[in-house]
């Protein structure tokens, strides 16, 4: 099989894929960055009476039109505990922001224009104009108003409106599952102690954090062993746990202990392609089982990371309903580049932003072997240099993918 270009290879994991329809009631504690599966009505009419906007007094604007007018104070509205009787000719009722407008009074005198002349009587020091500082009932939504349409992400701003319109809970896409293999005779977790040629399984933490930054709810499916029985009864577990998407790491290149893609073609994968034109990352293998999508991602940690921001990521986020991060940006380029053969490269670089223009310069560090881990995360960005790319001097044009939008 030919390498696959990386724009096409985008296509053939992320184009045709859907947000799913799967949903769940969350409630409004819960409801953080989740997307709403249904159009959200509102239950109430908000505010559902007249109220005042001000701490003042609430009067007829007939009998306050000119400053030095004097009126009767003859009681209270407050916000819970409004005034039950009527506002006449020549009175006023004290009144509290967010409270009830009382009857008779049509608006509202605020209190820093008014001098209490005595108890029970104060004078208006400034002409009220009619209707001022009253919300009309209705004024922000009324019973059956639309407020919040389906697919909306839900922030603070539609949370504090979901629930203003009376939702306790909220009926929400479902997160896409993820299930996360990492495959190795040599791998143990972190904390386990290591006997000679073992190493930790540290791909599948940054993977699974990644994953579930786009949207995602982690299965973790551990670590298989290089032998077909254990992957065997991984991706049963994948499948029996309703995985969305399979995510295996290690063992995807042309090593005799490179299982992965035999166990899950002898499990019925339909395998779309594998091995793609990029650097790191070279045996990416994508597939489709029933309805699991599986993602094979190489086991060198560079390899690792970059394939899962450019293909999990945005699958996942597209799964989600979500937006996946704006990553890509133009920049300079920091150091003189050599010309490039047919893999796109990824180069891990630091990226400096000039204080005065905001213009970004990326500069890619010396070393790029796809094992090293320390330095990716000190890298900012990852320099894209296309196939066949020239050499390149400093200066020049040229796109990243930032790595903290
Ligand atoms: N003859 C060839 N050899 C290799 C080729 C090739 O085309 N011809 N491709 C190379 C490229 S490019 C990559 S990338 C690697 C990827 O190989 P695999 O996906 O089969 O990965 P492994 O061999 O299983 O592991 C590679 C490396 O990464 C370590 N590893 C594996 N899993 C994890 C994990 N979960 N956490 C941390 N580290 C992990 C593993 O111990 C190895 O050191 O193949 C090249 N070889
Ligand atoms: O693609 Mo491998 O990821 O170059 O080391």
């Amino acid at each position: 099989m030919a390498l696959m270009p990386v724009e096409q290879a985008f296509e053939r994991i992320v184009g045709d894929a859907e947000p799913l329809t799967r949903t769940e009631p969350v409630t409004l504690a819960d409801a953080l960055g989740r997307v709403l599966a249904r159009d959200l009505l509102a239950l109430r009419t908000q505010p559902p009476f007249a109220a005042s906007a001000m701490d003042g007094y609430a009067l007829r604007a007939e009998d306050a039109a000119r400053a030095g007018a004097e009126l009767d104070v003859t009681g209270e509205s407050a916000a819970g505990h409004g005034f039950d009787g009527r506002v006449g000719p020549g009175e006023a009722v004290r009144i509290f922001t967010g409270a009830p407008m009382p009857e008779g009074a049509d608006s509202i005198l605020i209190q820093e224009n008014a001098e209490i002349v005595r108890p029970g009587r104060i004078r208006i020091t400034a002409p009220v104009e009619a209707a001022a500082y009253v919300r009309p009932d209705g004024m922000d939504f009324s019973f059956g108003d639309a407020g919040l349409p389906a697919g909306r992400v839900l922030d603070p701003t539609a949370i504090t409106l979901a629930a203003g319109m009376n939702h306790p809970m909220l009926s929400v896409l479902a997160r896409p599952r993820v299930a996360i293999l990492a495959t190795g005779d040599e791998l143990r977790l972190p904390g386990q102690s290591l006997a000679a040629g073992q190493i930790i399984a540290s791909n599948t933490f940054g993977v699974a954090a990644m994953a579930r930054r786009a949207g995602a709810e982690i299965i973790d499916l551990g670590i298989a062993a290089d032998r077909m029985d254990a992957l065997d009864s991984a991706i049963d577990s994948a499948i029996s746990q309703g995985a969305d998407i399979l995510v295996t790491i290690g063992g995807a290149s042309v090593g005799d202990h490179d299982l992965v893609q035999k166990a899950l073609v002898g499990h019925g994968m339909n395998l779309d392609f594998w091995r793609i034109a990029m650097r790191p990352g070279k045996p990416l293998m994508s597939g489709s089982l029933g309805p699991m999508r599986v993602l094979g991602l190489p086991g060198n940690p560079a390899s690792s990371m970059v394939c899962g921001l450019l293909f999990l990521e945005p699958l996942v986020a597209r799964l989600a309903g979500l937006p996946a991060p704006a990553r890509l940006k133009s920049a300079f380029v920091g150091r003189e580049l050599s010309a490039n053969d047919q893999r796109q490269d990824y180069l891990r670089a630091r990226l400096d932003t000039d204080p005065e223009s905001g213009r970004l310069t990326a500069t890619p560090f010396d070393q790029q072997d796809s094992s090293l881990m320390r330095l990716f995360a000190d890298a900012d960005c990852l320099l894209i240099r296309p196939p066949h790319a020239p050499a390149a001097r400093i200066g020049e044009t040229c796109s990243v993918l930032v790595l903290r939008p």
